[in-house]
């Protein structure tokens, strides 16, 4: 497969600027992709609904209308060999989305899903998400790669930009909630008038083998607090299941209290990844507690490496937190790419996840 993508800024602030340009030849353009102002040539006039430019990214940079005036939208498109897509991020955690609505198939294989995710061979992500028919009842069903080309059963900021997305495809604004089948059971994101999404991520999962992990379990099936030993230390863990796996720390024997910055992630991240105690890997959060109310964590994530941010990682810290008598129910967490907000409710005994999901751009490459 090779890659050579047509990329569509999104219809928010920085294309309408640049609509409002389009008659000079050649132009300013303000691409939200990058802060460096790009010098364009435009070949052609606006197209219909979602692209109003195509932008072939691929040798020479060039602005041109859709081949042909066509009623459909961009998403719509349906062309043997090219996949449509557009690009979302939660907080810098980023995903390609895939409108598969019309096959209970993945339109892009895991080999494809690692080309596709590659940042410099490809479009660049941590994940492919694909939007599916509905299961059970459902509206609809989420499956993902990973950028490694691994299937996990859930992603938090990725049903966020998936919630998003569905919307797009639906043309729907405003509040609006969709029952979601994921690995991880019924997951139930609602869009927010602010445009944030809050997500039910349903109940977390402490039984260690259902976690899983092979660390042994307190009386009450858990492990919280539990002694792990990586590479020669000894890590305090507590394991916390969304769906997918979570270790989540908060400092070793030797020290209790970890400074987030100060960790050498691409170094201990893999050694817990794939630790034995964890059989099915595991993606690990290293947590500051800044008070009973403010969390701050770094992420190392199974499948994908070090990110900028892990919704179900969230939640897991927050449950994890309150097991060890460290926090609140409801916490802001601060992840390298911005906070979430994050409440484990005492009610329904469900977590419940805000946070933002935006459009990146709008992309084609050949498949
Ligand atoms: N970034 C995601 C989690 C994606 C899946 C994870 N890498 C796994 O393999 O479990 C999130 O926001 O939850």
């Amino acid at each position: 497969m090779a890659i050579a993508a047509a990329i569509t800024v999104p219809l928010t602030t920085p294309s309408r600027r640049f609509l409002a340009s389009a008659s000079a030849n050649p132009i300013r353009f303000s691409s939200p992709l990058t802060a460096q102002p790009k010098y364009l040539k435009i070949a052609a006039g606006r197209g219909t609904q979602c692209p109003n430019f195509r932008i072939c990214a691929a040798s020479s940079m060039r602005i041109e209308a859709p081949e042909k005036a066509s009623p459909d939208s961009f998403l719509d498109r349906k062309e043997s060999g090219i996949l449509h897509f557009v690009k979302y991020h939660g907080l810098g955690n980023d995903f390609i989305l895939v409108d598969n609505r019309d096959t209970t198939e993945p339109k892009v294989s895991p080999d494809q899903a690692v080309q596709l995710c590659d940042r410099n061979f490809g479009i660049g992500a941590d994940g492919v998400i694909f939007a599916m028919p509905g299961v059970n009842g459902t509206d609809y069903t989420m499956r993902i790669f990973n950028s490694d080309g691994s299937e996990p059963e859930m992603c938090g900021n990725g049903i966020r930009c998936l919630a998003k997305f569905i919307a797009e495809l639906e043309n729907s604004r405003g509040k609006r909630s969709f029952t979601i089948h994921t690995g991880a059971g019924l997951i139930v994101p609602e869009i927010q008038e602010d445009g944030k999404v809050r997500v039910d991520m349903g109940e977390p999962i402490l039984k260690a083998s259902d976690v899983p992990t092979k660390l042994p379990p307190n009386k009450d099936q858990s492990v919280v607090k539990a002694r792990l030993d990586v590479d020669g230390s000894e890590w305090n863990v507590t394991c916390v299941s969304m769906g997918n796996p979570h270790c989540v720390t908060f400092g070793t024997s030797q020290s209790q209290d970890l400074h987030v910055d100060e960790l050498n992630l691409a170094d201990i991240g893999p050694k817990f990844e794939h630790h034995v105690m964890f059989p099915a890997r595991t993606n690990t959060e290293f947590v500051q507690v800044f008070s009973p109310t403010h969390l701050k964590m770094h992420v190392w994530e199974r499948g994908a490496g070090a990110t900028l941010a892990c919704g179900t990682g969230a939640c897991a810290v927050v449950v994890a937190a309150v097991l060890e008598g460290r926090a609140a129910r409801r916490c802001t967490v601060d992840l390298p790419g911005g906070p979430l907000d994050i409440e484990w409710s005492e009610k329904d005994n469900h977590i419940y996840m805000t946070g933002p999901a935006e459009v990146v751009f709008y992309g084609s490459v050949p498949l």
